[in-house]
């Protein structure tokens, strides 16, 4: 198969679709791999690199598109890329489609298969492709929320951890999955005082386990969030049903009564944020005011640390690569069910079914299409 990795085009972003370590992993098995020139630079990769591991540089975006079978990316394609996707070809990235329209249209037009990172499934009731980057934001949102409490940015002058005689903040996370673990690790770490909470019995029972009193962990129901986020320094919203828009569970006039400087960082903005407030910014202007409380909401954390988000992803999706490319994406999707739920958009039909719901869209089964 001719595979193609194109150079991101978002504010910001780093990451790369593979590393030199993967394309070798293409290359001796037979397969073509073409990198735009520069792709992986950001974080230390050179075009040589790409090179020595069996790999060809192509001088533009346009044409990695028009000449590959499949695309593997980071993030969801900008519309100039959707622009130049055709019927048949893979697109293997992030798409993150239920709070996007357009893009869903793009798709839908471009006749492409387009399988998302973040809908591949695992035996466990994972998301082994979303997983690396939520323990990368998660990790993250607490350097992210700590800034955003700075007096310069407008937070309310705390120190997460406080120090000797001084309380610390008080951080509450809003989901307990992979963002809401790795953010009260290291919030944990710091000496906040730590709030979690889930509406998954058996996750509250594993984060017990991981913390026990290190961190309070509280079944989500209206009203002990709301408790919780009224009384918060910091809250981190962590929250996903899979495929789906992320629920508003921190609405305005939460917002409003929250205390004057207090900070949230929406992890969950990619799916489009479970704070009512919450709009998508960037890592050029990461944060904006609402009611004196302070948004960080920032759709592409792990691009701030992309050598370590690129390495961390590149080892979930290579075994997926591989597969795509080995058998070509019919055989790949029906031999495995999990890859299969990755699957977003096919033939310009919509074949997730969250996804659809969000858009009040039309949803195709997708082994009616593959079967054709
Ligand atoms: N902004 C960014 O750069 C990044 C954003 N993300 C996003 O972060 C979000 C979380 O991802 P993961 O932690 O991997 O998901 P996950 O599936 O591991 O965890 C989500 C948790 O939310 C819980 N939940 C669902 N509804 C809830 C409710 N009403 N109240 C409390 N908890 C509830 C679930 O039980 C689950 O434990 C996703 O939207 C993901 O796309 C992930 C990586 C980077
Ligand atoms: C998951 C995601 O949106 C990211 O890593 O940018
Ligand atoms: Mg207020």
């Amino acid at each position: 198969m001719i595979i193609g990795v194109p150079k991101e085009i978002k504010n910001h972003e780093y990451r790369v679709g593979m590393v030199p370590a993967s394309v070798r992993e293409l290359t001796r098995r037979g397969h073509q791999v073409l990198v735009q020139t520069q792709a992986g630079s950001g974080i230390g990769f050179e075009d040589q690199d790409y090179i020595n591991a069996g790999a060809e540089i192509l001088g533009s975006a346009e044409e990695v598109f028009a000449q590959a079978e499949m695309i593997v990316k980071v993030k969801e394609p900008q519309a100039v890329e959707r622009a130049m996707l055709r019927p048949g070809q893979i697109l293997f990235t992030y798409l993150h489609l239920a709070p996007d329209l357009p893009q869903t249209e793009d798709l839908v037009k471009s006749g492409a298969i387009c399988i998302a990172y973040e809908t591949v499934t695992d035996d466990k009731g994972g998301l082994p492709l979303l997983a690396p980057m939520s323990e990368v934001a998660g990790r993250m949102s607490i350097q992210a929320g700590a800034q955003a409490l700075e007096k310069s940015h407008q937070g309310r002058g705390m120190l997460l951890g406080g120090v000797p005689g001084v309380e610390p903040a008080k951080v509450v996370v809003i989901g307990g999955g992979m963002v809401g673990r790795n953010a009260a690790l290291m919030a944990v770490g710091l000496g906040a005082d730590v709030t979690i909470l889930d509406r998954n019995v058996n996750v509250l029972r594993d984060l017990n386990h991981q913390f026990e009193n290190r961190a309070k962990v509280i079944y989500s129901t209206a009203e002990a969030l709301e408790k919780h986020v009224l009384d918060a320094d910091l809250v981190i919203g962590g929250v996903l049903i899979p495929g789906a828009a992320a629920p508003k569970l921190v609405t305005r006039e939460h917002i409003a009564k929250m205390k004057p400087g207090a900070a949230i960082v929406d992890v969950a903005i990619d799916q489009g944020g479970c704070v009512e407030t919450s709009k998508p910014t960037t890592h050029q202007d990461p944060v904006f005011i609402v009611d004196d409380v302070v948004h960080y909401c920032v759709a592409n954390m792990p691009g701030a640390v992309p050598r370590t988000s690129t390495f961390a992803l590149n080892n979930a999706t290579l075994p997926y690569i591989v597969a795509l490319a080995e058998k070509g994406y019919k055989q790949a999707l029906l031999d495995d069910k999990h890859l299969l739920n990755g699957l977003n958009v096919m033939d310009g039909k919509i074949t997730c079914a969250e996804v659809a719901e969000a858009l009040n869209l039309e949803c195709v089964d997708p082994r009616s299409l593959l079967a054709g």
